[in-house]
C-alpha cells in the first residue's frame, strides 16, 4: 500500500475560501492549526492509492479523473469509468429513494458520510428538504433508540467515566486539531424520547452535519462528543447490544467533576473561541451547565436558546398573519423545561426591548403549565428555579383545557415532550377564543408532537397558524392545502454558530440570540405569508444562514465580543465566502 508524504502530493485547485481561524493550509486546502497546543501523538501525511479511497475526507470514488488516478496510484483500484459528482449525486438520491424504511435511508446516509464526505454533503445540500428528516429529526431519534444494533463505524468522540483524569489525552486522539464547534450531549434527554445514554451520539453527529450542510462550517472543524456517565434507562441497561456504560447515571460531585474536566480540557486543547453547544441534557443539568460556564467559555444551549430564537422568529412573522404587536399577545405553554422557559424568556426580552417596559411587567402575559398544572404563585416555594419567574397570581388550575379557557391565550406552545397532549377540546378552545390561533407543537420526534398538523387544521376548521418541531406533510382540508411550518432550531444554530466563529466571538449574549431571531424572521417574505408560512422553506437555508451569521456577527462587534479584527465590511458576503463547499477539488 502506497502512501506519499505531503511534499510529493499536492493539490492544484485549492479553493479560495478565507481561513476563518488561525492556522495554515495543508496540501488539500484544509485549515490546519499550527500552535503547539494542537500537537497530536502522531503525524499527518497525505494518503494515496488504496488509503486515499478509504479516506472519507478526500475520497471521490469514480469521480477521480484519469490524471488523478495516475498521480495517486489509483489505477486498477477503480472500475475504468469516470463520472462527475453531479452524476454521483443523481445515483445516490435514486438509491436512497429506493429504501422504504426511514432508518434504512439514515443508515445509507451515514455509510456515505463515512465513505465520501464531499458527496454526502453535496447530496444533503442539493436535496435538503428531502434529506433533512433522514439525517436529522425525526429519523435520528429512532436511530439513537436502535444505535446499538445499527452501529457500524464509530463516529465522534466518546468520553466516559472510564476516561476521568485523561480527557485531554482523549481529545488529542481525535484526528482533527482545529476544532471550532463541539456539540456535546450526555444522552439524558434525547429529543422527547428520554434517557438514551451513550446512544444519544446520533444527536451531536446529526447536529454537526447540519452545521456543515446548512451553515457551511467545515466538517473538519466539527467535533461530536458524547459524555457517558451511565444511563437510568432500564431497557438499555439490560440490552446485550447497548454500547455504553452499564450502570446507573453518576450524579452530583462525580458528574460535576467530569464535566469540569471536560470543559477545561476543551479550552486548553482548542482555545478560548471554541463553541461548545450543549444538546439534549436533562433540565437539571442543562440550566446549571449554561450558568456555570457562560462567563468562562463560549457556550450555547440549543434546546434553551436555539429553540427560543427560532420560535420567537416564527411568532414575530405570524404577527403578519394575525395582526397586533408582540406585546398584545398572550402566551400559554404546556411544558416548563428547557425549551418552554427558554422561549418564554426570549419572548419577554423582545417585548421588553420593543415596548421599553420592565421584564417582570411583560412577563405577566406569559403563562406556563407543567405536569402539576398552571404555574401560579402559590406553588412558588416548591418550584425549580427556572420556573419561578413565571409563577403569577392566579388560582390553581390543573388541566390544560381549563388553563386555556381561563388565561385566554392567543398563542399555545407545546414543549412538553409528551405526544397528543393538545387534545381536541384544547385546540377547539383555542379556536373559539381566537380568529387565527397560533398553535406550535414543538416536541420531537413526530411521535411526541403535542398534536398533528391535520388535527390542528381540522379542529380549528382551517384557522390555525400551525408549526411543529418535527416535519409534517401539507394537509388538505376542505379543498384547501395548508403547509405547516417546522419550528426547529435547525433554522438557527448553523447560521448562529457560523456568525460566532467568523467573528471570533468569545462569549454568549442574549443580544446575539435576538439578532439571530430577527434575522430569521426577516427572511420570511410576503410570498411566504400569502401561502400561510411563518418560516421560509429550507431550500434556501444556506442563504438564510449567511444572513443570520451576518446579523449575529454585527451584534457581536457592537457588543465588543468579536475578536476578529478588522471587522469585514460586508458581513453577508464574508459569511458566504467562509462557507464550506462540498464540490470536489482537483488533486494534482
Ligand atoms: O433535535 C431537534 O430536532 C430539536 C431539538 O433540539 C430537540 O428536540 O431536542
Ligand atoms: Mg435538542
Amino acid at each position: 500500500m502506497e502512501t506519499s508524504n505531503v511534499s510529493s502530493s499536492t493539490v492544484a485547485d485549492i479553493d479560495d475560501n478565507p481561513t476563518i481561524a488561525g492556522g495554515v493550509r495543508d496540501v488539500y486546502g484544509e485549515d490546519r492549526a499550527t500552535e503547539d497546543q494542537f500537537v497530536t501523538p502522531w503525524s499527518v501525511t497525505v494518503a494515496s492509492g488504496y488509503t486515499l479511497l478509504r479516506d472519507p475526507h478526500f475520497n471521490k470514488g469514480l469521480a477521480f479523473t484519469e490524471k488523478e488516478r495516475d498521480a495517486h496510484y489509483l489505477r486498477g483500484l477503480l472500475p475504468p469509468t469516470v463520472i462527475s459528482q453531479e452524476i454521483q449525486v443523481k445515483k445516490m438520491i435514486q438509491n436512497i429513494r429506493q429504501y422504504q424504511v426511514p432508518l434504512q435511508k439514515y443508515m445509507a446516509m451515514m455509510d456515505l458520510q463515512e465513505r465520501n464526505e464531499g458527496l454526502f454533503y453535496k447530496l444533503l445540500i442539493d436535496h435538503v428538504e428531502e434529506l433533512l428528516p433522514v439525517v436529522y429529526t425525526p429519523t435520528v431519534g429512532e436511530a439513537c433508540q436502535k444505535y446499538g444494533s445499527i452501529f457500524m463505524h464509530p463516529q465522534g468522540l466518546y468520553i466516559s467515566l472510564k476516561e476521568k483524569g485523561r480527557i485531554l489525552e482523549v481529545l488529542r486522539n481525535w484526528p482533527e486539531k482545529n476544532i471550532q464547534v463541539i456539540v456535546v450531549t450526555d444522552g439524558e434527554r434525547i429529543l422527547g424520547l428520554g434517557d438514551l445514554g451513550c446512544q444519544g451520539m446520533g444527536i451531536p453527529i446529526g447536529k454537526l452535519s447540519l452545521y456543515t450542510a446548512l451553515g457551511g462550517v467545515r466538517p473538519s472543524s466539527c467535533l461530536p462528543i458524547t459524555i457517558d456517565v451511565g444511563t437510568n434507562n432500564e431497557k438499555l441497561l439490560n440490552e446485550e447490544l447497548y454500547i455504553g456504560l452499564k450502570h446507573r447515571r453518576a450524579t452530583g460531585k462525580e458528574y460535576a467533576e467530569l464535566l469540569e474536566e471536560f470543559m477545561t480540557a476543551c479550552k486548553q486543547n482548542y482555545g478560548e473561541k471554541v463553541l461548545i453547544q450543549f444538546e439534549d441534557f436533562a433540565n437539571h443539568n442543562a440550566f446549571d451547565l449554561l450558568e456555570r460556564y457562560r462567563s468562562t467559555h463560549l457556550v450555547f444551549n440549543d434546546d434553551i436558546q436555539g429553540t427560543a430564537a427560532v420560535v420567537l422568529a416564527g411568532i414575530v412573522s405570524a404577527l403578519n398573519l394575525v395582526g397586533g404587536s408582540l406585546g398584545d399577545h398572550r402566551f400559554l405553554f404546556l411544558g416548563a423545561g428547557e425549551a418552554g422557559t427558554g422561549i418564554a424568556e426570549l419572548i419577554a426580552l423582545e417585548i421588553s426591548k420593543r415596548t421599553n417596559s420592565p421584564l417582570d411587567e411583560v412577563s405577566k402575559n406569559i403563562w406556563l403549565v407543567d405536569s402539576k398544572g398552571l404555574i401560579v404563585s402559590s406553588r412558588k416555594e416548591s418550584l425549580q428555579h427556572f420556573k419561578k419567574p413565571w409563577a403569577h397570581e392566579h388560582e390553581p388550575v390543573e388541566k390544560l383545557v381549563d388553563a386555556v379557557k381561563q388565561i385566554k391565550p392567543t398563542v399555545l406552545i407545546g414543549t412538553s415532550g409528551q405526544g397528543r397532549t393538545f387534545t381536541q377540546d384544547v385546540v377547539e378552545a383555542m379556536a373559539s377564543l381566537n380568529k387565527k390561533p397560533i398553535i406550535l407543537a414543538l416536541s420531537n420526534p413526530t411521535s411526541q408532537s403535542e398534536c398533528t398538523a391535520e388535527e390542528a387544521y381540522t379542529w380549528t376548521q382551517g384557522h390555525a397558524i400551525f408549526a411543529s418541531g418535527s416535519p409534517f406533510s401539507p394537509v388538505e382540508y376542505e379543498g384547501k392545502v395548508f403547509v405547516p411550518g417546522q419550528a426547529n432550531n435547525a433554522y438557527i444554530f448553523p447560521g448562529f454558530g457560523l456568525g460566532l466563529i467568523m467573528s471570533g466571538t468569545i462569549r454568549m449574549h442574549d443580544g446575539l440570540l435576538l439578532a439571530a431571531s430577527e434575522a430569521l424572521a426577516s427572511q420570511v417574505t410576503q410570498e411566504h405569508y400569502d401561502r400561510g408560512l411563518i418560516y421560509p422553506p429550507f431550500t434556501n437555508i444556506r442563504k438564510i444562514s449567511a444572513h443570520i451569521a451576518a446579523k449575529v456577527a454585527t451584534k457581536a462587534y457592537e457588543l465588543g465580543l468579536a475578536t476578529r479584527l478588522p471587522q469585514p465590511k460586508d458581513l453577508v458576503k464574508f459569511a458566504e465566502s467562509c462557507m464550506y463547499s462540498p464540490n470536489y477539488r482537483s488533486y494534482r
